[in-house]
């Protein structure tokens, strides 16, 4: 009798669990666990081959579950987020006890809130999240869902843009979609917060959020920045070349590239509120060889003759043709061979990366149109970009990235003058 797909789903789960278990053993690591003391990464010293095991039973569980559920449920998900959006708003985890039990009744009144919502919206939390535990009925304990929320800032920054800005706009992005524009302040989040500034003007006005917005965006995993520094040639550059870091924020980038490439100087672009005071952040050895300018990337590049344009993850923040205008913007300052070096997500055929990439890829995909109105792209969109801007006078490669295949690196060589 062949095993059928439930069975051979539960047989995926048990072997790959038991290689996770097998290392939780042999390393004395603790095992994972929803209590407040657990830590952050599920499975501690992890390596290669327990990271795969791991992804593969998440992924069959995954599988597994939506079969036993079935259809209606695949369409009917639980999609009720106002219980954690009112949990980041009132700063409900920060008022249970770190230790110990807080009563409702407590935990009410430090947040201004009623006490049969708190109830309702910590039951909820409790049940779908696992965040938050009644301990003894009407008592209130940290798991180590709702503990991070409270003591961690980056978990905090994450929740707010998840569900004070993510989550109104997802919902009005119905209504800009309807528009079909092409224009960065027709989207959900334009219309969620009543506004004909896009989001990045819009944050501009708003510091506070602002500050949140680049609090959330300020891990970059050493991880991306090893395919950036390997997947281009910067070895190769003259020495004193120059390299551009157009809408480069507050040089991170440019100096890790700069840590590993001493022989480079660095020009990192970005808005005037963005860059304003940032060199105080370079450090100090680096302090000359990187140089902070406000700029316009609509505009007309104002760097002659330097070697490299780096995008990273800017484009795929605006639609088509604004992208367009980026490219065609720097044309006029490019010096023959010079190139444009692009870091960003790169979709990938359907189908074809694991469930989990997939499902991280199709959600962010979705998150910039509902921010920007902007999207990520297929290698030949990627191209395409290029065609609309001057099309003859480049050379594209697109890479995919092995060890993060949703990622890519674009690299358009300029072979020409804007005259032929
Ligand atoms: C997603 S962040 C990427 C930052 C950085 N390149 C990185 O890889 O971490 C996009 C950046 O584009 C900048 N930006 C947005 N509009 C811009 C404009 N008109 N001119 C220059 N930079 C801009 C934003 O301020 C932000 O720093």
């Amino acid at each position: 009798m062949s095993t059928s797909r439930i069975l051979h789903l539960a047989q995926i789960i048990a072997a790959q669990t038991a290689l996770v278990d097998e290392h939780i053993s042999n390393s004395g690591v603790a095992a994972p666990s929803f209590e407040a003391d657990a830590p952050i990464e599920p499975i501690q010293k992890s390596n290669a081959e327990v990271e795969r095991a791991r992804v593969s039973a998440v992924e069959a569980s995954i599988e597994l579950r939506q079969l036993l559920e079935g259809p209606i449920k695949l369409i009917l998900p639980e999609s009720n987020f106002a219980p954690l959006a009112a949990i980041y708003r009132f700063k409900i985890a920060t008022a249970v006890s770190p230790e110990g039990s807080t009563s409702f009744t407590d935990i009410a009144s430090k947040c201004g809130l009623l006490e049969h919502d708190v109830r309702r919206l910590i039951r909820y939390a409790s049940a779908h999240h696992r965040c938050f535990q009644e301990s003894e009925k009407g008592r209130v304990s940290h798991t180590a869902a709702s503990k991070l929320l409270a003591e961690n800032e980056q978990i905090g920054h994450l929740m707010g843009l998840t569900f004070a800005e993510c989550w109104p706009a997802h919902s009005r992005s119905l209504d800009a979609m309807a528009q079909k524009s092409e224009e960065p302040n027709v989207s959900g989040f334009s219309l969620a917060n009543s506004t004909r500034l896009n989001m990045f003007e819009f944050l501009a006005q708003n510091p506070d959020r602002a500050q949140r917005f680049a609090g959330a965006m300020s891990t970059t995993s050493q991880a991306s920045l090893d395919a950036l520094a390997t997947y281009f040639d910067w070895a190769n550059l003259p020495d004193g070349g120059t390299v551009v870091d157009v809408g480069g924020a507050q040089g991170h980038v440019s100096v890790s590239l700069a840590q590993r490439f001493p022989q480079l100087r660095f020009v990192v672009e970005d808005m005037q509120e963005v860059v304003k005071d940032a060199h105080n952040k370079i450090p100090d050895g680096l302090k000359e060889k990187i140089r902070l300018v406000a700029h316009d990337m609509f505009t007309e590049q104002p760097i002659k003759n330097a070697d490299v344009f780096l995008l990273r993850y800017v484009l795929h923040d605006w639609p088509d043709k604004y992208c367009v205008k980026v490219i065609e913007g720097l044309a006029p300052a490019l010096k023959q061979g010079a190139k444009v070096v692009i870091q960003d997500h790169l979709l990938p055929e359907p189908g074809s990366l694991s469930l989990l990439q997939e499902m991280m890829i199709r959600s962010m995909d979705n998150i910039m149109l509902s921010l920007f109105n902007s999207r990520e792209r297929e290698v030949d969109d990627w191209k395409d970009l290029f065609n609309r801007a001057h099309g003859k006078q480049w050379v594209v490669s697109v890479t995919r990235v092995k060890e993060n295949p949703s990622t890519g690196i674009i690299v358009a060589e300029w072979l020409g003058d804007l005259e032929s």
